[in-house]
């Protein structure tokens, strides 16, 4: 069994991220610039944001955070979102979600210009990638996709079961992994809550994804001996003997899938160590005008 290294694998793109990024400007390119809005004062998308921005400085790019109490109306979002379309100086932006209550999410997704959507959240962006055209990738996906191909993992020809069908996880991969492409030519089921038999789905399964959820919902007995796991969970569970008071587990059940699997990712320092670095490449591809040219 082998643990895939988010971390040292987030590091060594961060690296090459920032050289490609010198030698960006250095032909007389423009230092990349990444703006984050962050809403309100939810702990983890604070460390999150905080993180995106401390990333930007460690490549060489510029970054601008904004940063609203919860009480913001949708509408001052929405001409916060405007400004940044506008300013000629950002290259991509962020909203961190999750947002408000009263705030809509899809309203102000839709409001982010696509050229400079460097989540990839925006419909244009998901519709591109859904027919094969250059978008940007949504983070986690890109992330997963890349530790994929850095470990040498095929996926052609194999049977990928991915748990969960989230706009940004699940139904992205998914997607992703069944294209024909180099990251794909798999043959995927997407399970979710309504999946008859999701346990026989799972031990079929030469790739599994999981993106459901649930806190070591994936046991060692749903695991075909060999299979790759792949962990996107990020559940805080009650850990009364910690400093902090809780840990973070994902949705695999590690220390016994482990012992079963050749591949395994784990939480924390698996897939989400990755979401970071995909935000960045993005963000370069933004700044050199790849996805669209021209803007
Ligand atoms: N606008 C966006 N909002 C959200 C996104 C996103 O991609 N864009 N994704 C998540 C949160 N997220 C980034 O924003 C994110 C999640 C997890 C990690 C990460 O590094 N996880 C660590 C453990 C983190 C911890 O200690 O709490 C790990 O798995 O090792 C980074 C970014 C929702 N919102
Ligand atoms: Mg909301």
């Amino acid at each position: 069994m082998k643990i895939i290294d988010g971390r040292s694998l987030a590091k060594e793109i961060k690296s090459e991220l920032k050289r490609e990024t010198q030698k960006f400007i250095k032909q007389g390119g423009k230092t990349p610039h990444l703006a984050a809005v962050l809403v309100g004062d939810d702990g983890a998308s604070q460390a999150y944001v905080r993180n995106k921005i401390k990333s930007c400085e460690r490549v060489g790019f510029e970054s601008t955070l904004i940063k609203k109490k919860s009480t913001i109306q949708e509408d001052e979002l929405l001409e916060i979102v405007d400004g940044l379309n506008k300013n000629e100086d950002i290259d991509g932006f962020i909203v961190q979600l999750p947002l408000p209550d009263h705030i809509d999410e899809s309203k102000v997704t839709l409001a982010i210009d696509p050229v400079k959507d460097v989540d990839g959240f925006h419909p244009m962006n998901l519709g591109r990638m859904v027919i094969g055209l250059p978008c940007y990738i949504p983070a986690t996906p890109l992330g997963m996709i890349t530790m994929m191909e850095r470990y040498n993992i095929k996926t052609e020809g194999k049977n990928v079961v991915v748990l969960g069908r989230s706009n940004i996880v699940g139904t992205p991969i998914s997607i992703l992994l069944s294209q024909k492409t180099k990251w794909g030519n798999a043959t995927v089921t997407l399970c979710h809550s309504r999946t008859k038999d999701l346990v026989s789905e799972v031990q079929r399964a030469d790739i599994i994804i999981a993106a459901i959820g649930i806190p070591r919902f994936v046991t060692s007995d749903m695991v075909k001996e060999g299979a790759v796991v792949i962990d996107v969970g990020i559940n805080r569970i009650d850990a009364p003997d910690t400093k902090k008071g809780y840990k973070l587990v994902g949705d695999v059940d590690f220390d016994e899938v482990a012992a079963k699997a050749s591949y395994i990712t784990p939480v924390p320092g698996g897939v989400g160590q990755m979401t970071v670095t995909s935000l960045l490449m993005n963000t370069l591809k933004a700044a050199r005008g790849e996805i669209y040219p021209g803007g």
